[in-house]
């Protein structure tokens, strides 16, 4: 691979070789000294896959281009990728590239069901899960619309399901993505390029360059002969790392759980609610990442306003800025008691809660290295953030309920929602958990009046 790259123009394979290293694995290794911010290597446009260079290709591109709708980029690459492979002859350097390109991955979607269930609870476990199917139902239809009506192109011994799911991970732990000035992007491999391990260390150190479509690599750091040379993939918690790399990071900074926050489109007043959404920038669906620094963002509690206003709280949210302050003391006090509730079930779901796993992982139940130890690394990561994100949010509603009371505002008491008798030993109705009462007969009495409610209190829950 390196002579191809070197007669085709490639610069810098002089100072840096193909090495193995304990921690990472294979890697690359400095032949000199290198100064931070000096440029080590160089690929030309030429020599990279993208989804351009794929539909050129005078066999695979008319059998791309064919597809449509158009096959999506990562689709288009893999394609490309088990192409190059498959073929008996032609294609040298692209060939001597697919050659060195590791012959399995440790992605979560190659792990066993015992090993994903380590993390059962987590978000990477539903996602893992998820994409598992699509990748099965997305191979289906490649094979539908592309693989079949080309059999000489793409023998389908060598375009399994699991060639698919190989050559999908080489894309997602080696591609790399640059914005262009126009608003596009743009999506390559960059043959030894992608050779460099990720350091979190190391800076942003790929440089594209728009008008000849080369790519460089800087040196992130100063770096003596014979030291490992990295890059920075970015700030990336560990589910994703597992997900698109196959690797973790101990302890990693990044970690992060994926609070997925929806509404029924049944629920009271959801039209009205939807604008304020789209007012705050956000969506009756949307996805809000919790991290370390920043366990409760915002936008969750923005949301979750809006989630919660009744029909006077309505009248006066309209005038306020899009949910950024209190709306009203309840709507503060449910808001952050849904939070808390919510929160401490999603803890309750994990397989093997927080200090267990810390147990395990110290007494080494999980050999170090292997997905399963992964994996606890992940849940152990999210379970951290969800921590966090439940002391924040208990912390919040104790200064709102003290705020309260001081303002003379007090929550509504404990009461049966029938006879209204209480505090005493009172049954929270089983599926809206809304309201209580002292007994099955108060319950069943107050059916009629509560069904409604209790109805859209539900879809109201998501
Ligand atoms: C762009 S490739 C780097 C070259 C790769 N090590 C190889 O042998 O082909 C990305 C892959 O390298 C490995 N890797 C990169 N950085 C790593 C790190 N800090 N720790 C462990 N593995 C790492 C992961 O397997 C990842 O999917």
């Amino acid at each position: 691979m390196e002579t191809w790259l070197e007669e085709s123009g490639a610069v810098g394979l002089d100072g840096l070789e193909v090495a193995d290293f304990p921690l990472t694995g294979r890697g690359v290794k400095a032949r000199r000294r290198f100064k931070q911010g000096e440029r080590i290597l160089t690929i030309p446009s030429g020599l990279h896959w993208t989804v351009k260079h794929a539909q050129n290709d005078s066999l695979l591109g008319p059998a791309l281009c064919s597809a449509q709708p158009p096959l999506s980029v990562e689709d288009t690459l893999a394609v490309h990728i088990l192409f190059v492979r498959s073929r008996e002859s032609g294609y040298d350097g692209l060939r001597s590239h697919v050659e060195r390109l590791p012959a399995s991955y440790s992605s979560s979607i190659f792990f066993t069901d015992d090993e994903l269930e380590v993390c059962a609870g987590a978000s990477l476990y539903t996602i893992t899960k998820q994409l598992q199917q699509r990748i099965e139902d997305d191979y289906r239809d490649l094979v539908v619309r592309v693989l079949v009506q080309y059999p000489d192109l793409f023998p389908l011994d060598k375009f399994t399901l699991h060639h698919y799911k190989w050559a999908l991970c080489a894309v997602w732990s080696r591609a790399m993505d640059f914005q262009l000035s126009d608003g596009s992007s743009i999506r390559l491999l960059a043959p030894f390029a992608d050779m460099l391990n990720h350091s979190s260390e190391s800076k942003q150190c790929h440089v594209y360059d728009a008008s000849s479509g080369d790519l460089s690599v800087l040196a992130g750091k100063d770096y003596e002969a014979g030291d490992q040379v990295y890059i920075h993939y970015g700030s990336i918690p560990n589910h994703r790392l597992l997900r698109l790399y196959g690797f973790i990071i101990p302890g990693n900074p990044n970690d992060s759980y994926d609070l997925v926050l929806a509404t029924h489109p049944l629920a009271p007043f959801f039209e009205q609610k939807q604008k304020l959404w789209a007012l705050a920038g956000l969506d009756s669906t949307c996805t809000i990442s919790l991290t370390l620094t920043d366990p409760l963002p915002k936008n969750v509690i923005r949301y979750l306003r809006i989630q919660r206003l009744d029909e006077s709280d309505l009248a006066s949210i309209a005038l306020r800025q899009a949910a950024d302050e209190k709306i009203s003391n309840s709507n503060e006090v449910q808001v952050l008691q849904s939070l808390v509730e919510s929160v401490a079930s999603l803890l309750g779901s994990f397989g093997t809660r927080l200090e267990k796993l810390e147990e395990q992982l110290a007494t080494g139940v999980y050999p170090v290295g292997g997905n399963a130890w992964a994996a606890a690394h992940v849940s152990l990561g999210e379970q951290r953030v969800l921590k966090l994100a439940k002391k924040k949010a208990e912390d919040l509603l104790a200064t709102v309920e003290s705020e309260s009371s001081k303002d003379g505002w007090l929550p509504a008491p404990v009461q049966c929602a029938n006879c209204e008798k209480g505090p005493g030993q009172l049954m929270l109705c089983g599926r809206c958990k809304a309201v209580m009462y002292c007994g099955r007969a108060c319950q069943v009495a107050h059916f009629k009046d509560h069904k409604a409610t209790c109805r859209a209190t539900v879809s109201q829950k998501g």
